[in-house]
């Protein structure tokens, strides 16, 4: 199985139960809730997403041949002490190339294994943090994992809906864009009034790192 990858690159996780953490991003191209094109924005599953996944042109980008070659490059921009070795898997949606060969070849290689996914499909075995963040309008079939990180607000994905899946982490992160304030602010709210939940900031993008 070969993969089509955007981008690698070394930086801080900047959101959720791991923000902070030393991790290599991969973000694998393509996404099954959007094309990625401007102009399908509108019509897509998924209208609010930040990120350009299209085609392999991004730093490390290209198509793997194999698992080895792909989890060669991820290695290969890790600095300092290979025992906190941290892979974070995203896109795209992840999902749609992950496979049981690139996960083995990652912990081989020393890595802990991050995934950022929608939930809209089912992942290999041996994910060490399956990230699930559902979407309005796009049917939700992986309902356990270790962080169910819900985009707020969401008119047709109420925290609420969310609140009894078997997740070890509930976090809510303000919807980035033109109410990006007033999103902040009603998360903060919710925080507050449903203790369950743990306010997530992109905090990469207020501190200027990928
Ligand atoms: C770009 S997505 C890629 C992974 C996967 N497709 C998903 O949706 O989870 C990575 C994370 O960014 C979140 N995200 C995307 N657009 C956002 C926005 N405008 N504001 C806040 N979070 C956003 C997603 O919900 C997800 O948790
Ligand atoms: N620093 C940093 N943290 C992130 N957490 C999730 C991201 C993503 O796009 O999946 C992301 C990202 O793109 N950069
Ligand atoms: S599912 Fe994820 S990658 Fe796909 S469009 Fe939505 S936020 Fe972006
Ligand atoms: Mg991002």
């Amino acid at each position: 199985m070969s993969y089509a990858v955007k981008e690698i690159f070394l930086t801080l996780q900047g959101e959720g139960a791991h923000a902070g953490r030393a991790s290599v991003f991969c973000r694998f191209a393509g996404c099954n809730l959007w094309s990625g094109r401007e102009q399908d924005r509108g019509a897509a599953t998924c209208r609010f997403c930040d990120t350009d996944f299209v085609g392999t042109d991004g730093t490390l980008g290209g198509r793997y041949a194999s698992a080895d070659a792909l989890a060669d490059a991820i290695a290969g921009q890790w600095s300092g002490d290979d025992k906190f070795r941290y892979v974070v898997l995203t896109g795209g949606e992840p999902l749609l190339q992950l496979d049981a060969a690139l996960i083995a070849a990652l912990h081989a290689r020393g890595f802990s294994i991050g995934v950022e996914t929608n939930g809209t499909l089912q992942p290999p075995d041996g994910i060490d943090w399956l990230c699930v963040s559902p979407k309005a309008g796009a049917e939700l079939v992986l309902r356990q994992g270790q962080e169910l990180k819900l985009v707020y607000p969401q008119p047709g994905a109420l925290p609420e809906r969310f609140e009894g899946l078997g997740f070890e982490r509930f976090s809510l992160q303000p919807m980035d864009g033109p109410d990006a304030a007033a999103n902040t602010a009603s998360a903060i709210d919710y925080c507050l009034a449903h203790p369950q939940w743990r306010l997530s900031l992109q905090t990469h993008k207020t501190l200027g790192i990928r």
